[in-house]
């Protein structure tokens, strides 16, 4: 990948006001042509109601997701990131707008949107890790038995744990349960891999390598992903493109071209110099938010 110069990184953040007269976030099937978007995110709200109070947790979201897109919705704490990733998961239905995936409006949970979360325990500790990856094969009825231990055996050894598919869940590290999840999604091929803060937990270096070996994953596999975090680096390394979400409740401020930058352009200025202009738009008083309404991370 070549990098972004920093005339080309300034660019990249545009208002999400100018977005139809100026696209700036290239889809990664999108070059040249302008297909139909995979998913489909429309002026989407989304509230949570308990007998005392309602939260909004999103406000009116808007975005485009193409296939074999990397896509990232990066957000201070609270902005709905995680909310929105249930909403397109089908776990919450939105109270105004739609979201649609491959054409068909989002209604429920489905085969088609599989979600790695950030926690270790996503996995049952009485599985191995290769029943891990089968389990949701057979249990969707996606695959016969053979062909779904064949499929699995595929992805773990993507994910680099062959030597590793009779061991238990807590006979493994947390970076190797991440890849276990990693493989057990991949493995039922979705339309659209959905993960929240996968990485958050490890520790730097794990997190590095965990993204690195994401990255060589969508190399080879070319899945696409819906991928929520709130560091600004991870965003620009792991997305082609990047929504801005401000702070509670979220809406999307800047879509972000990122398609240029990968681990290796982490030090360089182009990259820090996109990373300060991200921090500044993330953190900007936002003109259209309600009186009250908090401008800074929490
Ligand atoms: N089950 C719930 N009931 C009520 N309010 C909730 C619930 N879950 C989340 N919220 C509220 O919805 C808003 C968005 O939460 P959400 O977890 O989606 O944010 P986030 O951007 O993913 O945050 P973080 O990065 O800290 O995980 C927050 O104000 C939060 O307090």
């Amino acid at each position: 990948m070549t990098l972004l110069t920093a005339d080309r990184a300034a660019q990249a953040v545009v208002p999400v006001q100018r977005r139809a007269v100026e696209p700036a976030a290239v889809p990664a099937t999108a070059v040249g042509s302008a297909p139909a978007p995979l998913l489909r995110v429309a002026g989407v709200s989304l509230e949570y109601r308990t007998p005392e109070r309602v939260v909004r947790a999103t406000h009116r979201v808007d975005f485009d997701v193409y296939e074999a897109d990397r896509f990232v919705l990066l957000g201070p704490s609270g902005c709905g990131k995680s909310t929105l990733l249930k909403a397109v998961a089908g776990f919450i239905a939105p109270i105004e707008g739609e979201i649609v995936l491959g054409g068909v409006p989002v209604r429920e949970p489905g085969p088609d949107r599989i979600v790695v979360f950030q926690e270790f325990d996503q996995l049952p500790p009485w599985k191995t890790v290769a029943q891990n990856v089968v389990f949701p094969l057979r249990a969707s009825g996606v695959l016969g038995r053979r062909e779904a231990e064949a499929r699995a055996r595929h992805y773990i050894d993507k994910v680099g744990l062959s030597q590793f598919a009779d061991s238990y869940p807590h006979q493994l590290s947390g970076g190797m349960k991440q890849r276990v999840a990693i493989a057990r999604a991949l493995a039922m091929q979705p339309k659209i891999l959905l993960m929240d803060e996968p990485f958050a937990a490890l520790d730097a270096l794990t997190r590095r390598k965990m993204q690195e070996e994401l990255l060589a994953l969508w190399d080879e596999v070319r899945f696409t992903l819906l991928f929520v975090t709130h560091s600004i680096e991870e965003a620009l390394v792991v997305g082609n493109r990047v929504a801005l979400l401000s702070p509670h409740p979220g809406r999307v401020r800047a879509e972000v071209n990122s398609h240029d930058f990968d681990l290796h352009s982490v030090g360089s200025s182009a990259f820090q110099e996109a990373v300060q202009r991200l921090h500044e738009r993330l953190f900007e008083s936002d003109p259209n938010a309600a009186p009250g309404t908090p401008a800074a991370p929490r």
